[in-house]
């Protein structure tokens, strides 16, 4: 299926030409990476409400998408410049802000779904009575 799209539509393609480069060069999104695929088996094994997917999904596609826009404004800067620029530090150094408050975002929604239903597992705790 996947296959169906990526060979036929150049938009697809390079899409997930995109994609590769930031997996491959980028340290942080091989963590990205590491932490989604965690969060989705704890989910499943948590069996989380359809909210809270919803949640979870959002918090994860926010990261994953300033990772990936931090990947092409780094390629951009430095294709207008090798030089050390205040503009290039700028430009470089808002983008990488912009990772982390995304993440700092997703770990706090990953908390507040995540500890009611571990409280409940392991100390039969219920927060939401
Ligand atoms: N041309 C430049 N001019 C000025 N500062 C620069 C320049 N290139 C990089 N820097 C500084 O070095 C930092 C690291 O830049 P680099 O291109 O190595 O990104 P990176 O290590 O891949 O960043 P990230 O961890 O966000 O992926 C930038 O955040 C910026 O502060």
């Amino acid at each position: 299926m996947l296959r169906f799209f990526v060979g036929r539509r150049p938009a697809f393609k390079h899409a997930f030409q995109g994609l590769k480069f930031v997996l491959q060069t980028q340290y942080n999104a091989r963590i990205h990476l590491a932490m989604t695929i965690l969060v989705v088996i704890f989910g499943l094994l948590l069996r989380l409400s359809n909210l809270e997917w919803a949640i979870i999904v959002i918090a994860i596609g926010l990261v994953w998408i300033t990772e990936i826009i931090n990947t092409a404004l780094e390629a951009l800067v430095d294709l207008v410049t090798q030089q050390y620029h205040p503009l290039a530090k700028i430009a470089k150094d808002t983008a990488a802000a912009a990772v982390l408050f995304a993440s700092f975002i997703a770990v706090l929604l990953g908390i507040a779904i995540f500890t009611p239903h571990l409280l409940y597992l392991f100390f039969k705790f219920n927060l939401n009575p």
